[in-house]
């Protein structure tokens, strides 16, 4: 995905490619169908098995997980940007390795368009891919690297057609493995869960426990990105568990040192 080998450029706007091995999404299909079955309560709820069957916190522990490349950081933007942001996003890409920037705004597509516009080139240059949120059409029409879908933002089918193979598609996957091992079957690059911390940024009523990520990287190949209230005094245990990505956006943009710092920071704790 957004990635290890993230090579974005300016020429070739959706050159970020995921490595081979980190395209298959499960390792078993079959029982990704088995796990995902739904029950229905005595009182009528229909809930997914995992409700039912909550996740021992020690199951990694249990299986041999491949080794996977080292997690990387993936920078969402702020909800609303300044006049300087082109220039506060090139201090952060300086500051540290960064393999993704998502462009997160909620105003009109003019806006989106607008920055993608002066942002694009500054990711480009630095070879971090750039993911459009929310909207797949948007992002085709600012040739991002790819586009990141949450539940009510359209089907990765329908983005892949739009965008191609080598688009980079997310999906939010909230707390749910249900919801993980359905956008893998469909074919996301990655899948998102959180929010794992507190976050004022977007408020979130999932609140996965970190073993989430270890499951998921026991049976699955497809990257998994952790959000949601990450700092880098936080960061480790998402680490630990198995996030192949950190997503983050107050802890760099809010961080009063400047956004270089607070990257060069997290990139001192990915490494350690
Ligand atoms: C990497 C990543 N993960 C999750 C989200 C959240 O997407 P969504 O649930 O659609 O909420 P909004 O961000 O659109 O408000 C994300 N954007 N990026
Ligand atoms: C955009 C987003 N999605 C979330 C999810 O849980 O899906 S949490 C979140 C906010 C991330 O920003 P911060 O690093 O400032 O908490
Ligand atoms: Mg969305």
């Amino acid at each position: 995905m957004v990635a290890a080998t993230a090579r974005s450029s300016a020429a070739t706007p959706s050159s970020a490619r995921a490595p081979k091995h980190w395209r298959c999404s499960t390792r078993s299909s079959r029982s990704t169908r088995a796990r995902s079955e739904r029950s229905e309560l005595p009182s009528g709820r229909v809930v997914s098995e995992e409700e039912l069957i909550p996740l021992d916190p020690g199951f990694g522990e249990r299986f041999a997980r491949e080794k996977r490349p080292p997690c990387q950081l993936y920078l969402i933007s702020p909800p609303v940007l300044g006049d300087d942001f082109a220039d506060t996003l090139a201090a952060a890409l300086d500051g540290g390795p960064v393999a993704a920037f998502q462009l997160r705004l909620k105003g009109g597509d003019a806006d989106v368009l607008r920055w993608a516009a002066a942002l694009q080139p500054v990711c480009a240059a630095r070879d971090v891919a750039f993911i459009v949120n929310d909207r797949a059409d948007l992002a085709k029409a600012c040739g991002a690297d790819g586009v990141h879908l949450g539940q009510g933002d359209g089907s990765v089918a329908d983005a892949r057609a739009l965008l191609g193979r080598e688009a980079q598609i997310g999906v939010t996957c909230h707390a749910s493995r249900h919801l993980a091992m359905e956008a893998a079957e469909a074919g996301a690059d990655y899948v998102a869960f959180g929010a794992f911390y507190d976050t004022t940024t977007k408020p979130s009523e999932h609140r996965p426990e970190s073993s989430i990520l270890t499951w998921w990287t026991t049976i699955s190949q497809l990257p998994c990105v952790a959000i949601g209230g990450i700092t880098a005094a936080n960061a480790a245990p998402l680490v630990a568990a198995g996030a192949d990505f950190i997503a983050v956006s107050n802890a760099v943009w809010g961080d009063p040192r400047g956004a270089g710092a607070a990257v060069a920071e997290f990139a001192a704790v990915l490494a350690s």
